[in-house]
């Protein structure tokens, strides 16, 4: 294995603690998700429980611009992997919709519920300093807006606040969703509109929500799960959904499936079973391993690719550091683009007979290499 670089401990000034902040590149070129990655930190601070990792993975086309993940992994190599893949995606994403942001996303190993305070934020926000100019935050699963309202008070490394942002990006996500959905409905069938069209929602978070409410007004029938009760019997209550069980939701008899919770959640294991024709929803790395795009396709099922249908939240975001200032209207327009990007795509992806997840990262580093040619 190869030797990872020694320790380096950052003080930051007026703090008491201290922050181990540790170059683990080359540690993680042994994990088969590293692809090229620029580089890797972990910070480690044992007085206020803190251990992140920040993935920085191309920041051709700006700074590394990607949320942070609270989330209780089994093992350090499991949360590295998982920042690997994440990072990755959002280097594909920020480039497919054009924004002028490299790729990066940040794990923290705790269980949000009973580990997350603000001990440990505070030292995740001095970690996020040490690193200015190379990695920007937002929220993402685990890490909620108050959490980076609280960050953005330590550091200006934070977007999507509340306290001098743009706010909450989930609901421009769960738009970016709805209209991307409805592009793959009318791609697959010709249908303009979704009365009647039966869409099953896994995850009722902040984004999962949102999209029901959006799929409600449009006359969808929904399917609902979580694992959260409260929010099955909120979904129901307010958009008339039914609610699914968890464990199989994937499986329910529905023209769509829109998984909002996590990832990896199509594999060789359910794919043959499904029942969809369409796959598109928010939850990021939606495929267990990229050929599994290549078996939806044999199997007919249009797989709209995660990171180009939830790119409403980073472009909310990255609206932030716009030179003209920060401009909604600009926003809306971009969002609005999501269905002609992904219709793009299926028309790609059906005339070189190949998987849209493919076509989707073609066109990503077709704009990265475009970059770096100038
Ligand atoms: N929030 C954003 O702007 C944004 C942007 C891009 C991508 N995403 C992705 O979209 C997904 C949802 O994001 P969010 O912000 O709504 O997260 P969230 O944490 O607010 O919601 C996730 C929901 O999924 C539920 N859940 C977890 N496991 C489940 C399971 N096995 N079955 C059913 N429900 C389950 C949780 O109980 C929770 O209600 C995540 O994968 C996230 O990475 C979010």
């Amino acid at each position: 294995m190869s030797q990872a670089k020694p320790m380096r401990h950052v003080k930051i000034p007026g703090s008491e603690q201290t922050l181990e902040l540790r170059d683990i590149t080359e540690l993680a070129r042994e994990n088969s998700a590293y692809d090229g990655h620029e580089r890797l930190w972990m910070g480690k601070d044992t007085v206020r429980g803190l251990t992140a990792i920040v993935a920085i993975h191309d920041t051709t086309l700006g700074p590394a611009l990607g949320g942070t993940r609270i989330w209780k992994y089994s093992s350090f190599d499991e949360a590295l992997t998982d920042v690997l893949r994440l990072s990755r995606g959002m280097t594909l994403k920020n480039s497919v919709c054009g924004i002028p942001f490299g790729g990066g996303k940040a794990v923290i190993i705790a269980d949000s519920k009973t580990e997350k305070n603000a001990q440990l934020l505070t030292a995740y926000a001095d970690m996020l300093q040490a690193l200015t100019g190379q990695y920007i935050t937002a929220e993402d699963v685990g890490l909620t807006l108050s959490d980076a309202d609280f960050l953005r008070l330590r550091t200006s490394n934070v977007a999507g606040t509340t306290i001098g942002g743009s706010e909450n990006p989930s609901p421009f996500t769960a738009l970016g969703v709805f209209l991307g959905l409805k592009a793959a409905w009318k791609f697959k069938t010709g249908r303009g509109d979704l009365k009647d069209v039966r869409v099953a929602v896994q995850g009722l978070g902040a984004v999962g929500l949102s999209l029901c409410r959006h799929l409600h007004q449009a006359s969808a029938k929904l399917v609902v799960a979580d694992m959260d009760q409260a929010k099955c019997e909120q979904a129901h209550s307010e958009f008339s959904a039914e609610i699914g069980n968890s464990a199989n939701i994937l499986l329910s008899d529905v023209d769509i499936l829109a998984p909002c919770a996590l990832g990896g959640v199509f594999s060789a294991l359910n794919i043959d079973v499904l029942n969809a024709q369409i796959i598109a929803g928010a939850a990021n790395n939606q495929l267990l391993t990229h050929t599994g795009a290549n078996r939806l396709r044999d199997r007919g099922i249009l797989y709209a690719p995660d990171y180009v249908l939830n790119a409403g939240g980073v472009i909310n975001v990255a609206a932030e550091f716009d030179l003209d200032g920060y401009d909604r209207t600009k926003v809306l327009t971009m969002i609005d683009g999501i269905p002609a990007t992904l219709t793009r795509i299926f028309e790609r992806a059906e005339r070189e007979g190949a998987a849209t997840n493919d076509i989707a990262e073609i066109i990503a580093r077709e704009r990265i290499e475009a970059e770096k040619s100038r």
